[in-house]
């Protein structure tokens, strides 16, 4: 089993800057309410910069409207949410966070390439720009590795294709803090592994900050630290390797099972107690 829950962030050698001290992203008492739901409920967490943090819990819990609420396109959000420094949604944090959303936005009738040059060309205006947009697409495709498929149309691409193509566009900028959201739904076990290969790279590498979402708990292990969610609350936020300890547990999904017995006797005895 893969474990990469390694040093605190930040401990990658050399002098490390203020801006890399300050979380990636750093939540108080946030609150978002969806309709007449109250469906985040006073979330406290911090993100490190620089590490694949994992967002995990069940269907419905709640880590897309989280998703959402930290890349700033989520409405009635309130308490305090800092994102690279900035409050959540500011204009600034645009070209500096990447988000995949669970659906590819791509267009179905431009091949891979012509989908990244369009985004490109948006991110990168301008005819002087035109060698480094080239060249920023041509690493953007091999990086999710569809060299291959670059001439495709993006709608004769399998689903995990073009989940890729969505990834290679949050990609494009070199984005500080990378949101994916399910990233690795649907694909083959192959193409799983290679994309968290492809993560740490991203982590390593860059040294960019990555929150990734996933409901299948073996991904967890792959991840330096975790948050697990459960109805709109935070069960728990720690290494892997720190939940199983705590537990007693030999896996994460065992871990977050014991935390959701613990926490629904405590809510148990607190509705007993006079
Ligand atoms: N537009 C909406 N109005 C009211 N409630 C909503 C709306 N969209 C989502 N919800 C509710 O908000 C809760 C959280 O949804 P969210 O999509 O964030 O969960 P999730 O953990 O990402 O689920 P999944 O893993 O299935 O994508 C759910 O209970 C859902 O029913």
């Amino acid at each position: 089993m893969m474990n990469y829950a390694s040093g605190p962030p930040g401990t990658g050698g050399g002098s490390v800057s203020h801006a890399a001290q300050t979380p990636a992203i750093h939540a108080e008492r946030l609150t978002v309410t969806r309709g007449t739901r109250t469906v985040l409920r006073g979330l406290d967490f911090a993100v490190p910069r620089g590490r694949i943090t994992g967002l995990l819990g069940p269907s419905g819990c709640g880590k897309s409207t989280l998703m959402r609420a930290i890349v700033g396109t989520q409405a009635k959000v309130t308490g305090t949410l800092d994102v690279l420094g900035s409050p959540a949604g500011h204009a600034s944090l645009r070209t500096r966070i990447g988000y995949v959303t669970q659906a590819p936005s791509v267009y179905d009738d431009l091949t891979v390439r012509q989908n990244l040059d369009y985004f490109a060309a948006i991110l990168d205006p301008g005819r002087s720009a035109a060698d480094r947009r080239h060249e920023h697409v041509t690493r953007a495709i091999a990086d999710v590795a569809l060299t291959g498929h670059a001439g495709s149309l993006a709608g004769n691409l399998s689903g995990g294709q073009r989940s890729r193509v969505s990834l290679a566009v949050a990609l494009l900028g070199a984005p500080e803090l990378l949101v994916l959201d399910e990233p690795t739904v649907g694909l083959d076990p192959v193409l799983r592994r290679d994309l968290w290969q492809l993560f740490h790279d991203i982590a390593a590498g860059r040294g960019a900050t990555l929150l990734i979402s996933s409901h299948v708990m073996d991904e967890a292990e792959r991840c330096h630290r975790l948050l697990l969610m459960r109805e709109g609350e935070i069960l728990a936020e720690d290494t892997p390797d720190a939940l199983r300890t705590r537990t007693g547990a030999e896996t994460v999904e065992a871990a977050f099972l014991h935390l959701v017995d613990e926490a629904t006797a405590q809510s148990r005895n607190k509705e007993t107690t006079p």
